[in-house]
């Protein structure tokens, strides 16, 4: 994890706050507006725990955080028969960013809380680049026999804004009579949408100490979409000859996951396939509560969204016992993002000594709590 913090993760185009800019007040005080969306299950019990964490931190001076909460989500739906409001964009807009929980809950479809929240604000704002770093941390046993700091460390960047999830299809329930219902579920993929995100690949590789790519794909089954990716592909790497490049098909690349970490640094893949792998590294790591994520939009023309990988976790929900690393790992992201460094490399490293003295939640083979766990993080801080 202390390479979160010690990387760039909009890669060599990064800047440091473009869109809108932070406030100043007070002398060499800055002021962040961060709208906070904890939404549904265990996402509220991590976010109130990155919340505490940048909280103490900030009371150490340099900078300050204006939090608003929006209590958008499940309940939300209950209540006025949307995940959000109409309006809910416009609301965010003004933020410099998002720090997001979970969302899905049993009592709304999954399809509808997803698309309903997540899906809106992350295609809503051109957040088109999904950061998932796969890290090792100290302390934390990996289920890979031979996994180490130095095998287990790559990121993959998920392509947020079209392929599987670009919302195309239907269900026809009436044409074929009873039990002959039809559904079609298409993928889009641009030219535009390829490019970006492997440009932005590319550029993150170069910021790495293996300078490599590898291009997730499925073109021997996915004949147009995948053929396009990997075309697209091929052509952008010609542009990074410091940069050495991969192929492989998703199938192998799950066993290459799990047989040879050590040789990925950059894994790029459609926003499906990357979804599937990153619970895949998650896990490797550890456990899904590790994994940190940020949602940019790399031009800066929107807030991003900072979030743990995983989801609401009904099955331990309520009970103080989620994992609140990924979320904290997340909200270092974001200060990293806001062009915080060295209070990110902090929130990295107090993780890590947290983490190698054992305080540990159930997930990776402790006792402690969610809070404390988070307790155990702001007072390695020492702010
Ligand atoms: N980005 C998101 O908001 C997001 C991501 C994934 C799933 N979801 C939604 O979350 C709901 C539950 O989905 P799911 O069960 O497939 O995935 P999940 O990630 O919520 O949980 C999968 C498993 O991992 C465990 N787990 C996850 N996070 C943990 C943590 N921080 N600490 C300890 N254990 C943790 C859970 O207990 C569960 O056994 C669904 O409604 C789904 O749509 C949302
Ligand atoms: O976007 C998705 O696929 C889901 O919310 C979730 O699985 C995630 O990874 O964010
Ligand atoms: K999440
Ligand atoms: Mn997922």
């Amino acid at each position: 994890m202390g390479a979160i913090a010690n990387r760039s993760w909009t890669g060599a185009r990064g800047r440091v706050l473009t869109r809108g800019g932070p406030s100043t007040r007070g002398a060499a005080v800055t002021e962040f507006r961060i709208a906070a969306i904890p939404a549904d299950g265990i996402g509220r019990e991590v976010v109130a725990a990155g919340r505490a964490v940048l909280d103490a931190l900030q009371a150490g001076g340099g900078f300050s955080i204006a939090w608003e909460e929006f209590p958008w989500g499940s309940d939300y739906y209950a209540e006025h028969g949307v995940m959000m409001p109409e309006d809910g964009l416009a609301a965010l807009e003004g933020f410099d960013a998002i720090y997001f929980g979970a969302v899905g809950w049993p009592t709304v479809p999954d399809h509808v809380s997803l698309w309903g929240l997540r899906l809106r604000i992350c295609q809503g704002f051109d957040q088109w680049a999904n950061v998932r770093p796969v890290q090792f941390l100290p302390g934390i046993e990996s289920p890979l026999r031979k996994a180490d700091e130095a095998a287990l460390d790559w990121v993959v960047v998920r392509e947020n804004s079209e392929g599987e999830y670009a919302g195309l299809g239907g269900r026809n329930l009436a044409s074929r009579g009873r039990g002959g219902e039809i559904a079609v579920q298409s993928a889009l993929f641009t030219e535009v949408g390829c490019e970006r995100i492997m440009r932005f690949a590319f550029d993150l590789a170069r910021t790495r100490t293996r300078r490599k790519v590898a291009s997730v794909t499925k073109s021997n089954a996915q004949q147009y979409g995948m053929v396009l990716w990997d075309d697209v592909f091929r052509r952008v790497a010609a542009d990074y000859p410091d940069v050495e490049t991969e192929r492989v098909l998703v199938d192998a690349m799950a066993a290459k996951f799990v047989l040879h970490p050590e040789d990925l640094s950059v894994v790029v893949a459609s926003n499906l396939n990357a979804d599937i792998l990153s619970d895949l590294g998650s896990a490797l790591a550890g456990s899904l509560g590790l994994a940190a994520s940020a949602n940019l939009n790399p031009e800066r023309r929107f807030p991003s969204m900072f979030e743990p990988v995983h989801g609401s976790a009904p099955d331990i929900a309520g009970r103080g016992a989620a994992n609140p690393v990924g979320a904290i790992g997340s909200a270092a992201m974001m200060l990293e993002h806001l062009g915080r460094r060295e209070e990110a490399a902090r929130v990295a490293a107090a993780v890590e000594a947290v983490t190698a003295r054992g305080v540990r939640t159930r997930d990776v083979g402790g006792t402690a709590s969610t809070d404390e766990v988070t307790a155990a993080v702001v007072a390695e801080l020492g702010v």
